[in-house]
């Protein structure tokens, strides 16, 4: 049988919202691009991650909010529908059903190959199609690796025995389990804990640290576990699992305590894994599994060809980040292409910055954090003269119109001898849309005096900023 083969400057492993942007760029500098897809184009963010998890949380924002406003409280007189949620939740996934993605990638100029793809040798990807047979795609120019990652299962006896739930099944749920255990809280398990609890389940969260949001200002964790409780989920912190088993229909965790939790499912948000143990490293020298290391251009050292982009390198394991990457690697790919050298300095084009200095999260519990930069136990880390300065977003006059009672904090770390941010954090009821003002901020390195002159409009929950400049001040 021969096999196929294909020739495009541009070859793209992992059609996720990563690789489809690697791909566009790739296009619009005048390359010929071609993604290669195993499962669903989208990739997680739009079937199992962002879209489905922000979907489930939102009915139960809209209508806290809603409760949080007294007259507006009134209207709110029945329950959440959750078999409308889900229905809605179900709409935002297009029913698992990628048919309009697949026509934005025709519609953007860029081939579409399905199967599994690996690497077989120098700019050589082999493509395993669902009825087995082969085709052979050559990059002239590049191949970007954009796998993305899967859930890591942490190594508790038993645990892949009794078919735990992974974010995957925990945002595509048909239904909310009667009893849902959850180990991790992180971003997947705070996330989670949140919107299953509030769509009717009996929710029991364990963390084997004494934080939740771990990697965030100790203050998110406290807000978001203090939620977490109110809403009646049983939080567990310091608790390790050491052994996981079926008992009939229910799963039982054992904790390092001895004492033992039952459930009904049990979700794992322990963290994530690299999809690279099967994708060919080996043909091209590079060892399989773990994150694809690489450059501030998301070039694999070594390997000039070849580029990792988005999860797949665990530099920030962000939908935005990703899709920066692919933009920052596609400028690079295309700037290689054409013969030109490209910058490596700070903020360049071609490298991506941000992943070090300048991430943008948001958690979206209630409350929600935003947090952007280095916290204040990064600086510390880092040796960095710095000073930590916190306001409460409550006394703030747009956020007691906002929500009677208002409870939030703002968290700004500055570096005291250059006077400019290095990171922000906000915690409370609808601060996503805020933090993109810190990010402006930190990426513009906008001087302490100069921020003075950005005014927030009265009464917003903006003035937070003035606030944290006056208290900067002292
Ligand atoms: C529950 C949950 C909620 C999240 N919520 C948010 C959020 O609100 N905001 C946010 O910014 N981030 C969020 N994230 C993170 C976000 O989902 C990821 O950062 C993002 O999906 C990474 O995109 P990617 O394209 O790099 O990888 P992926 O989305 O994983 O895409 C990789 C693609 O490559 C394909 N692939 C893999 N191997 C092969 C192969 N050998 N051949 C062919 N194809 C292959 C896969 O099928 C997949 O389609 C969330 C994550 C989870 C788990
Ligand atoms: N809103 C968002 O932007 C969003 C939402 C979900 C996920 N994400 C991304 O996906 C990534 C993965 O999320 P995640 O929640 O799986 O990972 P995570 O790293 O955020 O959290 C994992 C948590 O599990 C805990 N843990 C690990 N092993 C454990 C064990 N054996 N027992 C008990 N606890 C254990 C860790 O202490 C940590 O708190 C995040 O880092 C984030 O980048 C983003």
């Amino acid at each position: 049988m021969t096999t196929a083969e294909q020739t495009y400057d541009v070859v793209v492993l992992g059609a996720g919202s990563t690789g489809e942007n690697v791909a566009d760029i790739a296009v619009r500098g005048g390359l010929s691009a071609v993604l290669v897809e195993s499962e669903l184009v989208g990739g997680e963010c739009s079937y199992w991650a962002c879209m489905p998890s922000k979907t489930l949380l939102r009915g139960s924002e809209a209508l806290a909010a809603a409760r949080a406003v007294s007259g507006a409280a009134a209207a709110v007189t029945g329950e959440q529908d959750v078999a409308a949620t889900l229905a809605r939740r179900d709409g935002f996934t297009s029913h698992w059903d990628d048919a309009s993605q697949v026509s934005w990638v025709e519609g953007a100029g860029i081939a579409l190959v399905r199967g599994h793809g690996r690497l077989a040798g120098e700019k050589r990807v082999v493509v395993t199609r669902a009825d087995g047979s082969e085709l052979v795609l050559v990059a002239r120019h590049a191949v970007a690796v954009c796998t993305g990652s899967r859930a890591a299962l942490p190594p508790v006896d038993g645990l892949p025995d009794v078919q735990p739930w992974t974010p995957r099944e925990a945002t595509s749920a048909k239904e909310a389990p009667r009893r849902l255990l959850v180990l991790g809280g992180g971003y997947v398990g705070c996330e989670m804990a949140t919107a299953w609890q509030q769509l009717g389940s009996a929710v029991t969260l364990l963390q084997h640290g004494q934080q939740l949001l771990p990697h965030l200002e100790p203050a998110a964790g406290q807000a978001v576990e203090a939620s977490l409780r109110a809403l009646g989920v049983d939080v567990q912190l310091g608790t390790g699992v050491t052994a996981a088993r079926r008992d009939g229909d229910e799963v039982v965790l054992v904790c390092d305590s001895g004492d033992e939790v039952r459930g009904d499912e049990v979700l794992v948000a322990a963290g994530r894994e690299a999809n690279s143990d099967d994708i060919g490293l080996d043909t091209v020298g590079l060892e399989p599994g773990g994150y694809l290391e690489v450059d501030e251009s998301l070039q694999v050292p070594g390997v000039p060809w070849l580029y990792g982009v988005g999860d797949v390198n665990g530099r920030q394991l962000l939908t935005h980040m990703g899709k920066y990457q692919a933009r920052q690697a596609g400028h690079a790919i295309v700037t290689r292409a054409r013969g030109e050298q490209v910058d490596l300095a700070d903020w360049s084009p071609s490298v991506a910055t941000a992943d070090r200095l300048a991430t943008p999260s948001v958690v979206f519990t209630d409350p929600q954090v935003g947090a952007v930069g280095l916290t204040s136990a990064q600086a510390a880390e880092q040796g960095l003269p710095h000073r930590v300065v916190e306001y409460p977003i409550g006394d703030v006059a747009g956020a007691s119109v906002f929500a009677d009672g208002y409870t939030g904090t703002a968290i700004a770390v500055v570096d005291t001898e250059r006077e400019v941010l290095l990171g922000v954090t906000f915690i409370g009821p609808g601060v996503a849309e805020l933090l993109h003002s810190a990010t402006i901020a930190v990426v513009g390195e906008v001087p302490i005096s100069r921020l003075w002159h950005a005014v927030p409009s009265y009464p917003t929950i903006s003035e937070v900023w003035l606030r944290l400049l006056e208290t900067y001040r002292g």
